[in-house]
């Protein structure tokens, strides 16, 4: 499980560390990790133009340091000092170590001198800010971030990506773009939700010790979500293992249904039934002879291409009832926020959530995790709220991401193979938050052995989900 928590979590615990270690302990720790990771990415130190972005604190103070570190192995290291107060300690290091440190201004933009250093770098970490920093760049940091984009150097960030929102994810300022993040203690909330997961590239964790309270989102790994797979055992049936129902796709959008049903075939239920229209029930069976007709389920799949065929007295008795729902797509619509639904699953992307709102797209897009969050407590449902990274959010406030999806992903009817296997995990026993977990998992997962780096379509995806749990469970 990889945990994410918030600054004010990170600042306690290192404040309770830092109590008990010699001064300067956990920077020296956190700037040895920065220095390896970064000269594993330059393959090695020796010859190798490093430039440092160095803004006003502790996290300008990280890649002085680290950069002190690389200097000693043979790296030319340049600190561009873009405030007028810098951690002075490991500016003293970076020079005793051999390197340079140079103003970032001239007095209008930047200086010739750095605009050379950083067109001719190999790498150029930012150490502008960190968990003390708030969103945006400030115009000195903004023109050399630029400097670097428009010579096309890649950008390490020291803990966070300057100016994205680190609690939230949220990027509505000007920020870096990292190749890689290398970040200390614990993952925080930007690593994990879009779009600043995103502007974080790969995150690489470096221990220093840190005694952490529980997480506020949490992201589970592959030994996490084996755990919770339901697996049959000797005594297990077609029934105890579950009964999923799909009311799924319409005379309107028939594939869905086909689509739908081969996600929940690859589900761990023994049985799926399917309800709908005669004409779109026969494309299913053909496509699937060992479907099933109406009778009792342990769960439900609704909404996935339902189009405007969709029964809302129906669906809402379904929701009402006992067993448990995943509610996706056209589905949305009947949704109320009256009544006790903590066993419904909804599976919105970011459209279908600001409809479900009243907001507009771009806004649930920028704010991911507080729609989700909201959506949940609202309808008092989990949210499964699809995209590049997925947020899930429970009624009882707990969150989690997943984060291995290909953007291939981004296909017609990928949804409709996460509803209908979303629905079987509901079926074989699961609760909605880790229904939604290893739906979320297993269907990237699948999309990336079915894609393998080319164009996939969503009835590959549910053909992977066999080979994508095998390799999880074996
Ligand atoms: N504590 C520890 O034990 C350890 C901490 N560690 C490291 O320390 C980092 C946190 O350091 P920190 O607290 O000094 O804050 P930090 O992120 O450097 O920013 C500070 C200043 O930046 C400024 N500023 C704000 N917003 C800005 C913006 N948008 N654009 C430009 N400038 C902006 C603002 O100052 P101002 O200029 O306003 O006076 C603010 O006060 C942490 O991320 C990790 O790397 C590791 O060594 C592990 C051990
Ligand atoms: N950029 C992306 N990277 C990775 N996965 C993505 C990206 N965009 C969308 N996805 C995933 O692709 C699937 C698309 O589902 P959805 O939008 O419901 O499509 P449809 O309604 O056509 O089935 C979701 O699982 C979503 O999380
Ligand atoms: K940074």
């Amino acid at each position: 499980m990889r945990s994410a928590h918030t600054v004010e979590q990170v600042r306690a615990a290192e404040a309770e560390l830092m109590a008990r270690l010699p001064e300067g302990t956990l920077m020296q720790r956190a700037a040895t990790g920065l220095a390896v990771a970064i000269s594993n990415f330059l393959g090695g130190t020796y010859g190798a133009r490093v430039v440092l972005l160095i803004g006003s604190g502790d996290n300008g103070g990280d890649a002085l340091y680290a950069g002190a570190q690389l200097a000693r192995r043979g790296a030319q290291v340049t600190a561009v000092l873009l405030s007028t107060k810098t951690h002075q300690a490991g500016l003293d290091a970076l020079k005793t170590a051999g390197g340079q440190a140079i103003p970032a201004a001239a007095s209008a933009g930047v200086s010739g001198g750095v605009v050379r250093e950083i067109a001719g770098a190999d790498v150029v970490v930012d150490g502008i800010v960190g968990i003390g920093g708030r969103p945006g760049l400030r115009p000195e940091a903004l023109a050399v971030v630029q400097v670097a984009e428009e010579y096309g150097v890649p950008i390490v960030a020291v803990d966070t990506p300057s100016g994205v929102d680190v609690d939230t994810g949220e990027t509505p300022e000007p920020h870096v773009n990292a190749a890689f993040t290398v970040t200390f203690g614990t993952h925080k909330i930007c690593h994990f939700v879009d779009p600043a997961a995103t502007a974080c590239g790969p995150v690489h964790l470096v221990d220093i010790g840190l005694d952490l309270p529980p997480a506020e989102v949490q992201a589970l790994q592959a030994a996490d979500i084996k755990a919770l797979y339901p697996v049959p055992r000797g005594e297990s049936d077609k029934y105890s293992r579950g009964v999923v129902g799909l009311m799924v796709g319409s005379t309107q959008y028939p594939g869905a249904a086909v689509i739908a049903t081969a996600g929940a075939l690859a589900g761990p239920v023994g049985m799926v039934r399917y309800i709908g229209p005669d004409a779109v029930a026969s494309a299913v069976r053909e496509a699937h002879p060992e479907v099933v007709g109406d009778g009792r389920v342990q769960a439900w799949t609704i909404g996935s291409g339902l189009g405007d065929e969709l029964d809302i007295p129906r669906i809402r008795e379904l929701l009402d009832a006992e067993e448990p729902v995943v509610l996706d797509a056209d589905g949305l619509k009947a949704l109320d926020d009256a009544g006790d639904h903590v066993d419904v699953l909804i599976t919105p992307h970011a459209g279908e959530l600001s409809r479900l709102l009243g907001v507009d797209r771009a806004t649930v897009e920028a704010e991911r995790l507080k729609y989700a969050r909201l959506a949940a407590e609202r309808f008092d449902v989990t949210v499964l709220l699809k995209g590049a990274t997925t947020v899930i959010a429970s009624p009882d406030g707990e969150v989690r991401v997943n984060t291995n999806a290909t953007p291939w992903l981004a296909t017609a009817g990928a949804g409709d193979v996460l509803a209908g296997l979303c629905g079987a995990l509901l079926a074989g026993g699961l609760t909605p938050l880790d229904a939604a977990s290893v739906g979320a998992y297993l269907h990237a997962a699948a999309a990336n052995l079915a894609s393998d780096g080319a164009p996939i379509t969503a009835i590959t995806v549910a053909q992977a989900l066999p080979e994508a749990t095998r390799r999880l469970l074996s």
